[in-house]
């Protein structure tokens, strides 16, 4: 199988070309590819694939095999791999995912390639039954206790095609997002299991983020992950609409627009191509 390495903040995946290559079973060649001893090394696994409703359309599994609806960072790489390497030929292209179809502008850089993509990522959906949570179907969730161990965290939930829960912690390079992150994952109200992220406000206009991926662990960066956050730092009333959310691998700039969309600009990397034998 061929395939590209590309990485989003630091957000590494493999990327597959499927309008040239087939993946008969994505969940195991996804696992497979992924382990960072004995495969490629990555958070998982990207396929290009053509679609009849978009200019390209992306599924996207994590490193333990299973599927999501949507990738912040993967979405921009697959628009510049798709522009770089001539499945589209224009600068402003839609992307078929799990959450909808998307919108997103490139930006080259001097030699022709696109080194940044600003992405319309959706409202994010904040209703219990979108996230999905049990409780009260239509209820909200900002703010609300939540025990985990002898600890109670303070959380704000959102979904942007995936689920996301947001912790606002006071020194977020201190917190032990190993020992807490799995356990929200797999909490009982999330019965999709949820990404989290443990979020300390810098001010106004920056915040910082660290994620406990669903189905990868603790990433770098996640694009979704920081929309969720955009809208979290607003409901609680902590920062202005338009943020630059620093993550472990990179920057993010991120807006809450007066139209109800999340949007995310950020950098978008090809690594390496190569060849595996599955
Ligand atoms: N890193 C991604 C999100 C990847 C999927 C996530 N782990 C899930 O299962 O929903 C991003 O940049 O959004």
């Amino acid at each position: 199988m061929k395939f590209t390495k590309m990485q989003g903040a630091g957000n590494d995946y493999v990327y597959v070309n499927c309008f040239e290559e087939v993946v008969h079973d994505p969940t195991a060649v996804a696992i497979k590819v992924s382990n960072r001893n004995f495969g490629i090394g990555s958070d998982g696994l990207i396929l290009i694939m053509p679609s009849q409703v978009a200019d390209v359309r992306m599924r996207m599994f994590n490193s333990d095999g299973s599927e999501s609806e949507m990738c912040g960072n993967g979405i921009r790489c697959v628009a510049k791999y798709a522009y770089d390497h001539g499945i589209v030929a224009k600068k402003e292209i839609t992307a078929e995912t799990g959450a909808g179809i998307l919108t997103l502008q490139l930006f080259a850089g001097a030699d022709g390639k696109v080194e940044k993509v600003r992405v319309n990522m959706g409202p994010p959906r904040l209703t219990r039954k979108e996230i999905p949570m049990l409780g009260e179907p239509d209820e909200r969730v900002v703010n609300v206790p939540l025990n985990v161990l002898h600890s109670t965290f303070n959380i704000t939930c959102a979904s942007m095609g995936n689920p996301h829960c947001v912790i606002f912690v006071d020194d977020v390079d201190a917190f032990q997002v190993e020992k807490y992150g799995p356990l929200i994952e797999n909490h009982e109200l999330f019965p999709r299991r949820t990404n989290v992220e443990f979020v300390q406000i810098v001010s106004r206009t920056e915040v910082r983020q660290r994620t406990w991926e669903r189905g990868a662990g603790e990433t770098l960066a996640c694009g979704t992950g920081s929309s969720a956050v955009t809208a979290a730092c607003v409901l609680n009333g902590l920062t202005e609409k338009r943020i630059l959310n620093r993550l472990t691998g990179g920057d993010l700039e991120m807006e809450w627009g007066e139209d109800g969309n999340i949007y995310m600009t950020g950098p978008a990397v090809e690594v390496f191509t190569g060849e595996i034998n599955l």
